[in-house]
Order: C-alpha cells, then sequence, then structure tokens
C-alpha cells in the first residue's frame, strides 16, 4: 500500500537534475493559499466509531495455498479464490482533536496506530464509523516517498510544491530547509546517496516547512540523532502554537511526552486510554 506523500509523487519530470534556483523558474506557478487563522481548541479532526478492517487474500491453509495444482483443482471443482481474511486494525475508535494539539499514539506492535494515522489522512476506507477533518491532513511516514534519483535540491522543490507552496515561498524556504535538515552538500547529489537518517531528516525538514492544518507524524523522528530529535520536537512545538494540530506515533516514550500535551493509548485496535501524557504513560508502563 502506497504511504501518503508528504512529498511530491508523479510531479518529476526533468531527465537530468537542475539547480535549485532553475528548478523553482521552470515549475508552473500554484496558486497561493491564504493561511487559515484557526483559534486553538476548535475542533481538527473527529474520528467517530471508526473501524478499520483489512482483508488479505491468499492468507489460506496448505490445501489451499496458490500453487499451479491447487489453481487447477480449483477449476475443476468450480471453487473461488482461497479464501480471504480479515483483519480488523481499528475498533470502534472515537475521539476529538483540537487546533493546538500535538497527540501521542502508543501502543505495543501491531496495536492499530499506524492504521489509524493513515486512517485519518484519508488512505484506508473506514469499514464502519467515519473520520472528519478541517484542511488537509498530511502524513509523514518513514516511508514517505522522496524521489531516490532526483538530487535533494529537486525533492526539495518538488515536496514544496506538492505541498500547496507557491514559487516565491519555495525560494523564501530552500535554505532553511537545507540547513534544517543538515544535509550539508549532500543536498546536489541524488538521494540514493543518502543514508536513512539523512533523508528521514530532509523528509522532516521539507513537510515541516509548511504549517499544516494536521500534521501526521509515523515514527519519522526515529531515525534521527539526538541533535535533530531535539530540532525536530522544538518545530512542533512552534506548529501546535501556530494552532496546527499534530499526531505522533513513536516507541520512544521520552520524545511523546515531551513533545505531546495528550497521549492517546492504543491495545489490540481500540482506546484504552486517551488523556494527560504522564498519566497515560505511567499506566501504559504498568501495564
Ligand atoms: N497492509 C496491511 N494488510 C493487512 N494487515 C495489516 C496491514 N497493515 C497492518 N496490518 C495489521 O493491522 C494490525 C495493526 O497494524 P499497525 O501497523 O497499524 O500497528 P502498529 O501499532 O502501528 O504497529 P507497530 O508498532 O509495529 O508499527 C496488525 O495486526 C497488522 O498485522
Amino acid at each position: 500500500m502506497a504511504e501518503a506523500e508528504v512529498v511530491a509523487q508523479g510531479a518529476a519530470q526533468p531527465a537530468k537534475a537542475p539547480q535549485a534556483s532553475e528548478a523553482m523558474e521552470r515549475v508552473w506557478p500554484v496558486p497561493a493559499e491564504e493561511p487559515k487563522a484557526s483559534p486553538v481548541g476548535t475542533p481538527t479532526v473527529i474520528v467517530d466509531d471508526l473501524h478499520i478492517v483489512y482483508k488479505v487474500y491468499g492468507a489460506a491453509s496448505e490445501a489451499e495455498k496458490g500453487n499451479a495444482v491447487n489453481a487447477l483443482r480449483r477449476l475443476v471443482k468450480r471453487q473461488g479464490r482461497p479464501q480471504m481474511k480479515e483483519i480488523h486494525a481499528v475498533k470502534g475508535v472515537s475521539f476529538v482533536a483540537r487546533h493546538g494539539d500535538a497527540i501521542g499514539i502508543i501502543g505495543r506492535n501491531g496495536s492499530g496506530k499506524s492504521t489509524l494515522l493513515r486512517a485519518i489522512a484519508g488512505l484506508l476506507p473506514p469499514h464502519k464509523g467515519a473520520v472528519f477533518t478541517d484542511g488537509q491532513p498530511s502524513l509523514l511516514g518513514v516511508n514517505a516517498a522522496l524521489m531516490k534519483e532526483l538530487t535533494g535540491e529537486r525533492n526539495i522543490v518538488l515536496g514544496c510544491y506538492a505541498m500547496g507552496m507557491t514559487p516565491t515561498e519555495v525560494r523564501a524556504q530552500y535554505d532553511e530547509i537545507v540547513d534544517f535538515s543538515g544535509i550539508g552538500e549532500f543536498v546536489q547529489f541524488p538521494m540514493s546517496t543518502y543514508s536513512s537518517g539523512m533523508g528521514a531528516r530532509l523528509r522532516f525538514a521539507i513537510a515541516s516547512a509548511k504549517t499544516h492544518d494536521v500534521l501526521l507524524i509515523d515514527e519519522a523522528l526515529a531515525t534521527g540523532d539526538r541533535e535533530f530529535r531535539r530540532k525536530s520536537q522544538d518545530r512542533i512545538m512552534q506548529m501546535r502554537k501556530s494552532a496546527g494540530t499534530v499526531f505522533l506515533v513513536a516507541h520512544n516514550l521520552d520524545v511523546i511526552e515531551e513533545t505531546c500535551n495528550r497521549v492517546i493509548w492504543l491495545h489490540k485496535g481500540k482506546i484504552k486510554m486517551d488523556g494527560d501524557p504522564k498519566e497515560v504513560i505511567a499506566a501504559y508502563n504498568k501495564a
């Protein structure tokens, strides 16, 4: 399944990677987006009795496995395709997120954290229930794909356009993005030459160059070093102040506690606890 891309997908056309300034001149102008002034405390995301079910085909027993003999046997016996299995990943989750919230989502492996984020981003259709969002949610995941064959420069420019920034805004932000990412002269090299940490830093730097109504961050801070984590946390704080809503999935509970004003603990697809970070994390650690 494709991750939500905060960065450009399918927007790149050049055969060779030009300098950033050239790239900016070439791309068509994007209509300016007026920043919305939303008061802190008004709802941005309403999740109402959300159920997400994955359907997995071919999760069959040995006798049903998809080899030629079994396929022929099914044809002869006029049987359908191998049994489909359902994985009920999110089970009746409800909550309201507000402008200015930074909400940490914690839980054991497989508890439904990433699934919930992808559903809020609109990437997974609800089996039951609904998600209402005010504004465009942007998911920044570990796998959010920049284009590996393009230079950091090109990825910054295209990524910013993909987020709806104008050429003037991109120009104004370009140096700051490079600076924040800390990738230095590597910005001129194709991303295929980057370490995973460098790629993650650049993704975060691009994604956070814009004020998002709703920014969903899935473990994206995990690959950065300590210094980068601190800078990222500061930036998330700034986003909260500018009345955006940030969701943060991380296994590092310290990052969650330091960054978020609210924590949702998911357990086997359901909300086990929702509230003050200290209290929720203490209960989670005891469980
Ligand atoms: N694409 C998929 N197809 C089928 N099942 C999936 C898919 N993605 C996740 N699942 C299942 O949904 C459940 C929740 O997975 P999810 O990745 O949301 O959990 P998580 O809390 O983010 O886990 P982790 O902490 O390991 O990243 C798991 O049982 C997982 O096996």
